[in-house]
């Protein structure tokens, strides 16, 4: 069974016709690429898979469980978690409170608990101390855990807004636009990760990407949009040999 199923998916804003009978297939454990000139409805595509819109229609099945018009949360507890192209950190928090912050999902305790502070909150909260620096050790960002987001250099901010992705736990991660920004050694790197975050987390992995290096460097299949709708898919080498693809968008 796939991981994410998505059949026949659409959506209108006004007249204007953002993403029409797009469907996709990923099986557990893929790199997959969304790729599609500026405004083709990528982002749109991951705004309808995290439930910040509603599909006018189409179905979304994540590991045989319709989820589609369920909202942001119910869709995150079911195992789908983002990151943005404009990174949205909590600039004024640290660094190990970014990702703790997205593990409350999964080390509940009371409000009665938390405000006073009885043993269980401090041994959650030690808990979760623990699976923090765990995951930011991955970035190696443990000896940054208690600066501020906001002092960090770009490449880190991104990585940081991986791991509080992957503090929720998901089965499918998606990553918008995930080298926007960086320069080649960083985009390098942030390869490295992904690989690692796919092998290490049993992670299946969805991006958008406009940086070609990262495209055929780790993604295995591609979806190429176009003007909202599917151009072609495949595996990576053969869609970017694609003359309708070329066409579309690396001729840009
Ligand atoms: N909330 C909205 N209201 C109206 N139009 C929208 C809305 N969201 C997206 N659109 C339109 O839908 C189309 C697809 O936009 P989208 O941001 O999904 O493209 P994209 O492929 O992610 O582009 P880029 O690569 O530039 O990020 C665009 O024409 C955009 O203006």
């Amino acid at each position: 069974m796939a991981l994410l199923e998505v059949k026949n998916l659409g959506i209108s804003f006004g007249g204007l016709r953002a993403v029409d009978e797009f469907s996709i297939t990923i099986e557990k454990g893929q790199l997959y690429g969304l790729i599609g000139p500026n405004g083709a409805g990528k982002t749109t595509i991951f705004n309808m898979l995290t439930g910040v819109y509603k599909p006018t229609d189409g179905t979304i099945v994540l590991d045989g469980k319709n989820i589609t018009g369920k909202n942001t949360i119910e869709i995150n507890r079911a195992g789908i978690a983002r990151t943005f192209q404009n990174i949205r950190l909590f600039k004024d928090m640290t660094v190990l409170d970014n990702v703790k912050v997205a593990l409350h999902n999964h080390y509940k305790y009371s409000t009665f608990t938390g405000v006073f502070r009885l043993p269980r909150y401090f041994k959650l909260e030690k808990a979760m101390d623990a699976k923090a620096l765990e995951l930011l050790k991955v970035f190696e960002l443990d000896d940054k855990a208690s600066l501020l987001a906001s002092g960090l250099p770009y490449g880190d901010q991104r990585k940081l807004e991986i791991a509080r992705a992957l503090a929720t736990q998901p089965k499918l991660l998606l990553l918008d636009e995930p080298a926007a920004g960086m320069n080649p050694n960083e985009t390098a790197e942030l390869m490295d990760t992904i690989r690692f975050v796919r092998d290490n987390f049993d992670m299946t992995v969805l991006l958008i990407e406009h940086d070609m290096s990262l495209v055929s460097g780790i993604c295995e299949k591609l979806s190429v949009l176009n003007f909202g709708q599917l151009l072609c898919e495949g595996k990576t080498a053969e869609v970017l040999k694609n003359p309708e693809v070329i066409t579309a968008y690396l001729g840009e």
